[in-house]
């Protein structure tokens, strides 16, 4: 791929310059969990202190990955859960990794009627200070149709923001629905059809545009027929890791240059020390999981696929 001069006011330009920086596709997922949380950080188990707790643990794990991957993404869930408390942590935990110079998708699965859509599209997208949370990026569900999505995609656009559609998620389940044949073709390729109408539309110096799609690394053969199918479309694949999906899985979803898809891995590397490989680097020395995880991530892509052509960056 050529690439002309990127823009910082268009996502997917902002996604690719950030991940030739960094020379990988990983993304770190920040699903925080009470349980897991390394010893000593838990206060008590009020939602306040668990909230402080979400908020400390997620700055030090972005303290760890910010020099070597492009982007991170915080699970709006498990903050929520929290109630108020939670939610000041997720803006906290935002605007530190944003300070910190990586793009933050908010992984909230948001949607509603057009006019919904665009309060939730103004609440989360937009970096700096256009929009109350800070999101660089929110992933979204199709359920309710275009004038459902297209809210989200005029206000990413003006802001120089970004939304990654639901297309086939990476739940056992979600085939379910998400293969249903309607007119000769899975409803998942009828959402892919629409995301790609949308990303072709909004393309900016990379070819890539400010709508990306949502496909499991659990589902290797869909991810290789989505790239084929959404030339256009950024991939962003969960499923890597705890879910079981590998490297392998995910090589169809990159083009030839190693761009096109980010990988997420949320437990594998934010609790890298309750696993066996990395279990002697459990307690004081947690971070350091985090930071030897990322970096076996980050090489498996390297060997595995064709983001192994990105530039490496010293010190990776
Ligand atoms: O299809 C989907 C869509 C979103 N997710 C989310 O990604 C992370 C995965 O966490 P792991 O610990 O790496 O399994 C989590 O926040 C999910 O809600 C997904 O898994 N699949």
């Amino acid at each position: 791929m050529v690439l002309g001069p990127l823009s910082d006011q268009h996502f997917a330009d902002r996604l690719v310059s950030a991940i030739i920086r960094k020379g990988t596709p990983a993304l770190v997922g920040l699903d925080p969990r009470a349980q897991s949380l390394p010893p000593g950080m838990l206060a008590s188990q009020s939602p306040h202190d668990i909230a402080a707790a979400y908020q400390k643990f997620c700055c030090e794990v972005i303290d760890v990955v910010a020099p070597l991957v492009a982007a991170i993404k915080p699970q709006a869930a498990f903050f929520e859960q929290l109630g108020p408390a939670g939610c000041t942590a997720l803006a906290e935990v935002i605007r530190y990794g944003a300070a910190k110079q990586l793009l933050v998708i908010v992984d909230g699965k948001r949607n509603d009627i057009g006019t919904t859509a665009a309060a939730y599209a103004d609440a989360y997208l937009g970096p700096g200070d256009s929009s109350p949370w800070g999101g660089d990026a929110l992933t979204v569900s199709p359920y309710l149709g275009d004038d459902s999505i297209t809210p989200f995609l005029s206000t990413a656009q003006a802001r120089g923001a970004g939304i990654f559609v639901l297309v086939k998620t990476s739940n056992p389940g979600g085939g379910r629905f998400q293969d249903l044949v309607a007119d000769g073709l899975p409803l998942y390729r009828h959402v892919a059809r629409f995301v790609e109408e949308l990303a072709d539309q909004s393309k900016g110096a990379t070819g890539y545009g400010s709508v990306g799609a949502v496909a499991g690394a659990t589902y290797p053969e869909q991810l290789a027929e989505l790239r084929f199918a959404m030339p256009h479309t950024w991939l962003l694949i969960p499923g890597y890791g705890a879910q079981g999906g590998t490297a392998a899985d995910c090589a169809a979803a990159f083009d030839d240059a190693g761009l096109g898809a980010i990988v997420n891995s949320s437990r594998g590397i934010t609790f890298a020390y309750e696993r066996s490989q990395y279990s002697h680097l459990a307690g004081a020395h947690w971070q350091q999981a985090v930071e030897q995880a990322t970096r076996d991530m980050i090489a498996e892509f390297r060997t595995h696929t064709s983001a192994g052509r990105l530039p490496s960056p010293s010190g990776n």
